[in-house]
């Protein structure tokens, strides 16, 4: 027991010198007293203990900056699972020679630099490595652990020859991509004679022919000579006719330039036929066949940049003519062709129904392809729910409002797997949150940017859609319709409590485990804390709140299994009345938050939750 203390005191200690280095408040505030204590549900956010010993840190997506210090994890030698998914750390990746029991490493989507360590060479248990979207440069060490069952380094800065190991070589080449000077199998790019493969040889070559290079370096020299001039000679040539070429192309050309400079949309007039020969033509599609406008009318509109998405930037375009459209620039798309890709968006397209925004035309070209839809002129849920709180311009979002938005997406939902049916295991929506969640200009509540799955590279939707941060893919990578499930109860537990969800709030907010965070609340009866002050204070519907309350926590239990049916979900929903916002609530809302508090200790407590209301 006192080896395990002092484990537990130099864990301790490691954990927080490393979190004395992230800028982040929430973390400084959880991070004290008791870490582990035996084999206890963790006491802090994100680490998880086994017989008092630190095995898991889990740090996804809460805005964290600075450096890790190379040693940082020296101390945690039980440590088996480690991510810092989804933060903004930057700085070398630490030295893992002491952490033999990593299974898991996920450090994707941060601004680590400096090479992959060799240290993880090491690890014989390592099955699973994520190092994608970080500015890790240098070439790929010689990793062959046959433990070794996922491997990302894609959107990196890494370069040089994939070393031949079987491991490596048994990954497929989404693991590798966006590193434009990373070569040879199994990426398509070839390594030719460039200094790639000398580079990686130059050890041995050294070491061989010193008395040889002698005699070969001035007829090397020679020879390079005239290469050199050749090939001056041959770019001059091409520079001449690319220059023709290219002042041809710009004639048929359209560019239209974003708010942010360095984005330009460049699409070709396609429609009147004059791409390039040998070039796919872009076209237009509408939906309904019912042509609103040509493709020149939208690249003449004056545009306006909505926010930058996980799967493309978004526009706003408003036509000369009257519409207001929005057009989605999608990027890190599956390599699909033309019928592949309308294929797709046509099954997208067929999706119908009141409370999902409809896809209103597309666009495909070889270089560009777009989804337009009607623009939601009343903005998003997230915005609504978050924005101006606290600042006396803001306008209270009411719980009638908020129990429309509930029903509305719990509506589309079960449209979607009614209409996905024989296929049980996809998941229908895969990325519902509250930005995807929209007003019109009647608050009609719309639902969107459904059905992406198909059209997006598979290593970037796991990283990136939030039905992929769900419990059962994150233990055991799979994923059902449940899984939509779980978003939705993250959805309605924003909805109520006016919090910020770790899973799809964007990174660099406040956020925090929403459904874990719940579960404790109600477990220790924090219940004046549960509710969003700005409904809470609405004492006649406090009851229809718990109700959705409830509902929410079953639809995010940890095993799918107990999550209840979507049809279930909008069954219960549907019952729970809509209590109009009495003027007594909006008296209640001037009133100071000592009074609310108080409000609230009048809702039922921790003995009704979880249980039937009467
Ligand atoms: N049709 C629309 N009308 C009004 N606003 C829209 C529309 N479509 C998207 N937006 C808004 O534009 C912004 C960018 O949307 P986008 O879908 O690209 O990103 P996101 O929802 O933040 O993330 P993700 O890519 O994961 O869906 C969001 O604030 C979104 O609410």
């Amino acid at each position: 027991d006192d080896d395990q203390n002092d484990f537990h005191g130099e864990e301790r200690d490691a954990l927080l010198a490393l979190v004395s280095g992230f800028n982040n408040s929430f973390l400084r505030h959880n991070w004290t007293s008791i870490m582990c204590y035996k084999n206890d549900p963790p006491y802090w956010f994100g680490i998880e203990c086994w017989n008092g010993r630190v095995t898991s840190v889990r740090l996804e997506n809460l805005g964290l900056t600075g450096e890790i210090k190379i040693d940082a994890l020296f101390n945690l030698t039980e440590l088996s699972v480690l991510s810092f998914k989804d933060n903004s750390i930057s700085g070398q990746v630490m030295d893992f020679s002491n952490n033999q029991k990593l299974t898991d490493i996920d450090l994707s989507g941060n601004k680590f630099d400096g090479p992959i360590p060799l240290s993880l060479l090491k690890l014989n248990s390592l099955a699973s490595l994520q190092l994608q979207a970080n500015n890790l440069s240098g070439s790929i060490p010689w990793f062959d652990q046959t433990s070794l069952k996922e491997f990302n380094v894609s959107y990196n800065n890494l370069s040089r020859p994939i070393p031949n190991t079987k491991v490596l070589q048994s990954f497929n080449r989404f693991s590798f991509l966006g590193n434009p000077n990373l070569c040879g199998p199994p990426t398509s790019s070839n390594c030719n004679s460039t200094n790639d493969t000398s580079d990686t040889n130059n050890d041995n070559n050294k070491s061989k022919g010193s008395s040889k290079s002698s005699i070969f370096v001035p007829i090397l020299l020679a020879v390079n000579v005239v290469v050199l001039i050749f090939l001056l000679f041959l770019s001059i040539i091409y520079f001449k006719k690319y220059k023709g070429l290219k002042k041809k192309l710009e004639e048929k050309h359209i560019v239209v330039e974003d708010e942010e400079k360095h984005d330009r949309m460049r699409i070709e007039t396609g429609e009147k036929g004059v791409a390039a020969e040998g070039e796919e033509k872009g076209k237009l599609v509408f939906i309904n066949e019912e042509r609103q406008f040509e493709l020149d009318d939208l690249l003449k509109a004056s545009a306006e940049g909505l926010g930058k998405g996980n799967f493309g930037n978004c526009y706003k375009a408003m036509l000369e003519s009257g519409p207001i459209v929005v057009v989605k620039r999608l990027r890190d798309l599956k390599p699909l062709s033309s019928e592949d890709f309308t294929k797709q968006v046509r099954i997208i397209a067929e999706q119908k129904h009141l409370n999902l925004l409809s896809l209103l035309a597309y666009y495909y070209s070889k270089d560009e392809k777009l989804l337009l839809y009607k623009f939601a002129s009343n903005g998003n849920i997230y915005n609504r729910l978050h924005e101006g709180k606290g600042k006396p311009t803001r306008i209270p979002f009411r719980w009638s409002s908020r129990l429309l938005v509930a029903r509305g997406v719990a509506k589309a939902l079960e449209y979607l797997h009614q209409t996905t049916k024989s296929s049980p295991n996809v998941v229908p929506h895969g990325n519902l949150k509250l930005s995807n969640v929209l007003l019109d200009e009647n608050n009609n509540v719309l639902v969107t940017d459904y059905g992406l799955t198909s059209l997006i590279a598979a290593p970037l939707v796991a990283q990136r859609m939030i039905s992929f941060k769900s419990p059962e893919y994150q233990s055991h990578k799979k994923l059902s319709r449940k899984s939509d499930i779980w978003s939705y109860g993250c959805l309605l537990l924003e909805l109520v409590t006016g919090r910020v969800s770790a899973d799809s709030g964007p990174s660099g907010t406040n956020a925090v485990d929403l459904c874990s965070w719940v579960h404790r609340a109600v477990r220790e009866e924090w219940t004046a804390e549960i509710f969003d002050v700005e409904i809470a204070v609405q004492r006649s519907a406090n009851h229809g709140m718990l109700k959705l309350l409830q509902i929410a926590m079953r639809c995010c239990e940890r095993s799918p299994e107990n999550r209840p049916e979507i049809s279930e979900v909008v069954r219960e929903v549907e019952s729970i009345d809509l209590t109009p916002d009495s003027e007594d609530d909006e008296e209640f809302s001037s009133m100071d938050r000592s009074l609310t508090d108080e409000s609230m200790s009048a809702t039922p407590s921790r003995s009704t939750i979880g249980e039937d209301q009467p």
